[in-house]
């Protein structure tokens, strides 16, 4: 029996990349990856209503900037509805609010978590029950980053990110998170990357000490193996993120690492507390720092009338 659904909420993460191995660009010009997406408690709340026109809204915090998202018509938010409505010869219809919570442009992901949860809510108010297959070959088209957004957790990425399998994650990590005023454009990043690494080989290094460091559970050991081939570009974009990289190490993070195209940056720590005072010692010299663990799940229904 089918139970109509008239508005669902659906929180999505944002994600780190534990790994990111970046292979010479393919002649579509997407380079190939082998990542390691892993999903971390800052999240975006996608709330989708029936109703007979279309809107979107944005709720954004203070430091978020209206003018740093796509005009009218033009977020995500739309494209996910337009896919999924075309998927299945239906028409877009509803109001889709978005309370906004992942920083912009920052390398976190954060227009992909709201495409996955506006995918999985408007599936639900729709009564679509697409199977997830199809919604993960949505979620491609709509770009790399969203197929994982819709897993969560802690996931092997391949091809250009889009093709997504989950791997055993049994440990908590724990995460100071450093968020940058100015936001970094993904595509000037692995431009950037091109120009550095002119030589690059076409296969992206693999993820196999990372994936055997996750197994232990021990985030020194994690802290080790953290890899990012798009942290030199962004940091020779971005001179302050290798100053703050060093700050963090310097107060003692285990590790400090560009989170995918920067320019967010995160801190491994031992546990909950030492992360807050690592978050306490950064707070004196940035003003948004946030404490964060991973895994945790992929885009998920949280309320529905
Ligand atoms: C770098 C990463 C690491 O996870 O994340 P962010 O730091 O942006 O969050 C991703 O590869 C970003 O994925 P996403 O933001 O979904 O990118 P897409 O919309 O698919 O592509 C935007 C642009 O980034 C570049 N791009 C993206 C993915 C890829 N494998 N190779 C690329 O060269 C291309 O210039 C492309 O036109
Ligand atoms: N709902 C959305 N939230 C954030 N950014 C969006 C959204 N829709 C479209 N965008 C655009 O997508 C681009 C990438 O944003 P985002 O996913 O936040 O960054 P990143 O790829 O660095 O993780 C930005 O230029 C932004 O204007």
């Amino acid at each position: 029996m089918s139970t109509l659904t008239s508005a669902v909420t659906v929180r999505a993460p944002a994600k780190i990349n534990l790994h990111l191995g970046v292979g010479a660009p393919r002649p579509d010009g997407f380079h190939p990856l082998t990542t390691v997406y892993h999903a971390v408690g800052l999240c975006d709340d996608v709330t989708a209503t029936l109703a007979d026109g279309w809107g979107v809204s944005m709720a954004l915090p203070h430091w978020i900037d209206a003018d740093d998202l796509p005009a009218d018509g033009e977020n995500i938010v739309d494209r996910a509805a337009t896919l999924l409505a075309a998927h299945h010869g239906i028409r877009v219809s509803g109001l889709v609010s978005v309370v906004k919570a992942i920083p912009v442009a920052g390398g976190m992901a954060g227009g992909s978590a709201d495409a996955a949860a506006a995918l999985v809510a408007l599936d639900r108010v729709w009564d679509l029950r697409t199977p997830d297959e199809d919604l993960l070959a949505i979620a491609a088209q709509l770009g790399s980053d969203v197929p994982f957004a819709l897993l969560g957790g802690t996931a092997l990425g391949t091809g250009r990110g889009e093709l997504v399998e989950p791997v055993a994650d049994h440990g908590t990590w724990w995460w100071v998170v450093v968020p940058s005023q100015e936001g970094l454009s993904t595509p000037a990043v692995y431009r950037h990357f091109d120009a550095m690494f002119p030589d690059a080989a076409p296969e992206p290094c693999g993820a196999d000490a990372l994936l055997a460091a996750l197994a232990t559970r021990d985030p020194h050991r994690l802290a080790d193996v953290l890899h990012n081939d798009l942290q030199l570009p962004a940091i020779d974009l971005r001179p302050d993120l290798g100053e703050l990289i060093d700050r963090g190490q310097g107060v003692g993070a285990l590790r400090g690492l560009v989170s995918g195209s920067g320019p967010t940056c995160v801190f491994l720590c031992e546990s909950a507390d030492h992360a807050r005072s690592v978050a306490a010692a950064l707070e004196q010299d940035h003003p948004r720092v946030l404490v964060a663990n991973g895994p945790v799940a992929g885009a998920h229904l949280v309320e529905y009338a």
